[in-house]
């Protein structure tokens, strides 16, 4: 079961051990009604100095909140589920499977906003192989969070690895964060790379080398 899942699970406030000696209690998150994230909108849009009862943003908070359902559609999602379906007719393969540049779009913690780039997973498979989309289903499942781009790296390389038990998982994010181009300190065209290795891939410098080069080569 995924810890993003779980960390979000509604409890009962009573379940909450008071006792100031206890350890802490899961964090208590009650998901509001759709009426109230309209009207948390409608408050961004007073914040930022427009009206929201003008024509062209009357409709602007369910908009906004039906893009949300979307955007942040991962907090819904089970990462382990997508990778249940293995094929294991393979004649035996059992080489380097990699799968490069999967578009995704995330949105930072820090500011709820954007960033975006590209993801490259391989992985040595153990006991047959999963469908190539899945793999980009797991990219969009995490990526459809409020994110760190090495969080979520970290948690491609640790689905892939604890569902399929492959002999090495290799991940690679590549990303621009909109919250240093647009504000801050407005630095544009900036990437972000995050690696993550397990198995064969951390092990041995070579697999991080074939890895890498795949990665690269364009021809
Ligand atoms: N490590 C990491 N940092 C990120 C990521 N996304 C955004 N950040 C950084 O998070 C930091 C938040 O810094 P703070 O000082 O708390 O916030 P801030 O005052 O808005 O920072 P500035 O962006 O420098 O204006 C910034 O340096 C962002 O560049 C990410 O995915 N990983
Ligand atoms: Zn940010």
């Amino acid at each position: 079961m995924d810890a993003v899942l779980k960390s979000l699970s509604v409890r009962a406030p009573e379940a909450a051990d008071k006792r100031s000696d206890a350890p802490r209690p899961e964090r208590v998150t009650e998901r509001p009604t759709r009426q109230e994230a309209e009207a948390a909108v409608r408050t961004l849009l007073r914040w930022a100095g427009d009206d929201p009862e003008r024509e062209g943003l009357i409709e602007t908070p369910q908009r906004v909140v039906k893009a949300y359902e979307q955007i942040f559609g991962g907090y819904r999602q089970d990462a382990d589920a997508i990778l249940d379906r293995v094929f294991e007719e393979v004649e035996g393969y059992s080489d380097i499977v990699l799968v490069r540049d999967i578009a995704f779009h995330s949105h930072c913690e820090h500011h709820m906003v954007p960033f975006m780039g590209r993801a490259h997973i391989a992985y040595y498979p153990r006991r047959g192989v999963v469908g190539l989309s899945k793999l980009a289903r797991v990219v969009d499942a995490f990526a459809r969070r409020l994110q760190t781009q090495e969080t979520m790296t970290a948690q491609i390389a640790e689905t892939i690895d604890s569902v399929l038990h492959p002999r090495g998982v290799a991940v690679m994010l590549e990303a621009e964060h909109l919250c240093m181009a647009m504000r801050g300190v407005q630095k544009s065209g900036v990437s972000t790379i995050t690696t993550q290795f397990t198995g064969v891939f951390k092990q041995d410098p070579t697999e991080q080398v074939r890895f890498l080069t795949l990665v690269r080569d364009r021809r």
